[in-house]
């Protein structure tokens, strides 16, 4: 038999850009609001914005661009908000994140959401998957009041092991899934195991600190990490 990498009990996973397509609305907007300024978004900055509390990104976004001057974090999340309000309610979930999340329910594994995102971001972007959001113990969001930093901070891993029933639970017994290089950090500085799923088009030198990388959720072997098999033909 294959040796376990860890002996995982509870499962967390981050929302946008792993669960959810969201991450796409958000480079868009910021492509638009950087071509006002003759700029270009690219993905070295991307990397540095997501995953992160929306006035932490705000921050990066206008600093690193230079454009501090004309536009605040503040105003820059005015103004894109009435593009990402209409965007949120049309994502899709992405591949394999449906079977994986609905297998861990089935088979008992506690699993919950730990985010950057905040209530009402949270609202617009899960109103048409309220159905798999509902497989979730709980769900922590980035205006939670103990997440007093966003990631790379451990805050909202913390928190998110302090609420399973029996909480807090060990962070050796917790893999999270992450998409962004400041959620697999902040999984790493809680303690917890990581299994990063990333964009192709994100540098892989930000892969090193995650346990497994995957290009995809539907590669994912919940038995290399002792949790119950997927069935051969679950689709
Ligand atoms: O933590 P996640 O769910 O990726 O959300 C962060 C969000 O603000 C987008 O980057
Ligand atoms: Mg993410």
């Amino acid at each position: 038999m294959a040796t376990v990498k860890a002996p995982i009990t509870h499962v967390i996973f981050d929302m946008d850009g792993l669960l959810i397509d969201t991450e796409k609305f958000y480079t868009e907007v910021q492509e638009i609001i950087l071509a006002r300024y003759n700029k270009t978004f690219d993905w070295s900055l991307k990397a540095k914005m997501m995953g992160k509390k929306a006035i932490e990104a705000a921050r990066v976004f206008v600093e690193d661009t230079g454009i501090s001057d004309s536009l605040s974090a503040e105003d820059f999340l005015v103004e894109r908000e009435d593009m990402l309000r209409t965007m949120f309610p049309t994502c899709e979930v992405m591949p394999g994140a449906r079977r994986l999340i609905q297998h861990l329910h089935a088979t008992g594994v506690p699993i919950c959401v730990a985010t950057g995102s905040h209530r009402r971001h949270f609202d617009l972007k899960t109103q048409r998957h309220g159905d798999l959001f509902s497989l979730m113990h709980h769900v922590v969001l980035g205006d939670d009041p103990e997440v007093k930093q966003g990631k790379p901070s451990p805050d909202v891993f913390l928190a998110a092991a302090k609420r399973f029933e029996g909480g807090p639970i060990d962070p050796s017994k917790i893999l999270v899934f992450e998409d962004a290089p400041s959620g697999v950090q902040a999984a790493k500085n809680a303690g917890m195991s990581v299994v990063m799923v990333p964009d192709p088009r994100l540098d892989s030198s930000y892969h090193k600190i995650a346990d497994q990388v995957l290009s995809s959720l539907l590669d994912f072997n919940p038995s290399e990490w002792g949790l119950p098999p997927l069935e051969k033909e679950a689709s």
